[in-house]
């Protein structure tokens, strides 16, 4: 093993090292190592200079990764970037505040990284006293219900927000309300901290998703709840940022800061997230659609046309479709931007604030669409924290083709079990 390497940011070291989850009490991760940059010390930026394949990331990233043609090609630059190193001026320049609070919140992700892959998971409850159902009642009852992990992560990632200092309010699929964290924060969050994880037990692929606002300086002078809750119901279209972190085979931390959609798969050896899909582009059209077909008797019959129409190579494109469901927001959405399709939940299941926002805002990006079947998601005005909706996200040609068979939103909900 290597030793643990510590990485920098401006000449700053910043920790990165996973530290393997605890069990008991619920592990908080503040990356409170000694040396961390106190906030806005930050000497001016250095150029960065990578040495070109002197690691196993450089080595992976020039010669498999980086530099292949279509989506995931990196146009031949063999040059292995950082997430940190692109956001802070490698590949785009968010500013100071922005970097900070990104390297928090990937190493927030880091940990739930090694979270959800810990052999202590199925025990996680018993030790923690943590039951599902138990605390917020945002996530719903029964099947939509937190469990220990959602907690574990909701709790992982507030406290790296804190941390950054850069935060003036986090709202989270998990919390009843938004919590209020500092009145001087630049930024506002809203995250589901771990989609999908009622798969979790059986290994399927989970994810995160974060939104990313400016606080609105402007509702200062309101009380904190009233400001916290306002803050956290911008419409999408003033999102500065968004992203998820897919936790499968690989962990994959994919972004956008308004200037395109690109990826970063997590370096196991070195605890970096390294560029390897940059500037992601879905496809104009894809083959596959992505839903969950148990409800095919409580769909629309415009839904259920536009469905049998593609399954047998009957609409605008003529081949016959494939249908793909992993039934995990976060897995099914990266497949739907690497390969195109759409992907979709027609009922009001899937939240506006925390899930169909900061993903459409990288659907966008990368030049597709994202609609609640009639209307652009991000024009959206959130009214509700947890405004649940239809959410239809994918390929261009695809969902022109699908909202015009109009009639696509499920009204029927019939309080599925499983
Ligand atoms: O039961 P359905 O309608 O297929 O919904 C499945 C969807 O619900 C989710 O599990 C999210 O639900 P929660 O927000 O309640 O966790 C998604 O990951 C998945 O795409």
């Amino acid at each position: 093993m290597n030793p643990p390497k510590l990485h920098t940011y401006n000449n700053m070291p910043l920790p990165t090292t996973i530290i393997p989850p605890s069990l008991c009490p619920a592990p908080i991760f503040p990356p409170n190592h000694p040396h961390f940059p106190p906030r806005n010390q930050f000497p001016p930026r250095p150029i960065f200079h990578r040495p070109r394949m002197a690691t196993l990331s450089g080595f992976i990233a020039g010669s498999q990764l980086v530099g292949s043609s279509g989506s995931g090609g990196g146009g031949g630059d063999n040059e292995a970037r950082t997430l940190i190193e692109y956001v802070g001026g490698g590949g785009v320049d968010v500013g100071d505040d922005l970097v900070l609070l990104i390297h928090h919140l990937q190493y927030a992700c880091k940990k739930i990284a090694a979270l959800v892959a810990s052999p202590f998971n199925s025990t996680l409850g018993k030790h923690t006293g943590f039951a599902a159902g138990a605390g917020s009642s945002a996530g719903g009852s029964g099947r939509d219900a937190p469990k220990p992990l959602d907690i574990v992560s909701n709790e992982i990632i507030l406290s790296s927000l804190r941390s950054s200092g850069k935060v003036a309010v986090m709202a989270s699929e998990e919390d009843d309300t938004p919590t209020w964290i500092r009145d001087d924060g630049p930024f506002v969050v809203v995250t589901d901290p771990l989609d999908g994880s009622r798969n979790i037990d059986a290994s399927i692929p989970t994810g995160t998703i974060f939104g990313i606002y400016r606080r609105l300086e402007e509702l200062d002078h309101l009380r904190t709840e009233e400001k916290a809750l306002l803050n956290s119901l911008q419409t999408g279209t003033r999102l500065v940022a968004s992203g998820y972190v897919l936790y499968s085979s690989a962990t994959i931390f994919c972004a956008s800061f308004g200037s395109g959609t690109h990826a970063f798969t997590l370096d196991h050896s070195t605890g970096d997230f390294i560029l390897t899909h940059p500037s992601l582009k879905i496809p104009s059209r894809g083959q596959i659609y992505s839903v969950n077909d148990a409800r095919y008797f409580d769909w629309p019959d415009g839904l259920r046309l536009y469905i049998d129409t593609v399954r047998q190579g009957k609409g605008r494109y003529p081949k016959k479709y494939s249908a793909r469901y992993i039934c995990s927001l976060v897995a099914d959405f990266h497949r739907t931007l690497l390969y195109g399709g759409v992907t979709m939940n027609p009922r009001d299941h899937l939240r506006l604030v925390y899930e169909a926002n900061p993903l459409s805002f990288l659907v966008e990006q990368a030049g597709g669409k994202g609609s609640d079947g009639k209307n652009r998601i991000l024009s959206i005005q959130p009214v509700k924290l947890h405004q649940r909706l239809p959410l239809f996200l994918g390929s261009c040609e695809d969902m022109e083709e699908l909202e015009s068979y109009g009639d696509v939103q499920q009204k029927v909900n019939a309080g599925y079990e499983v």
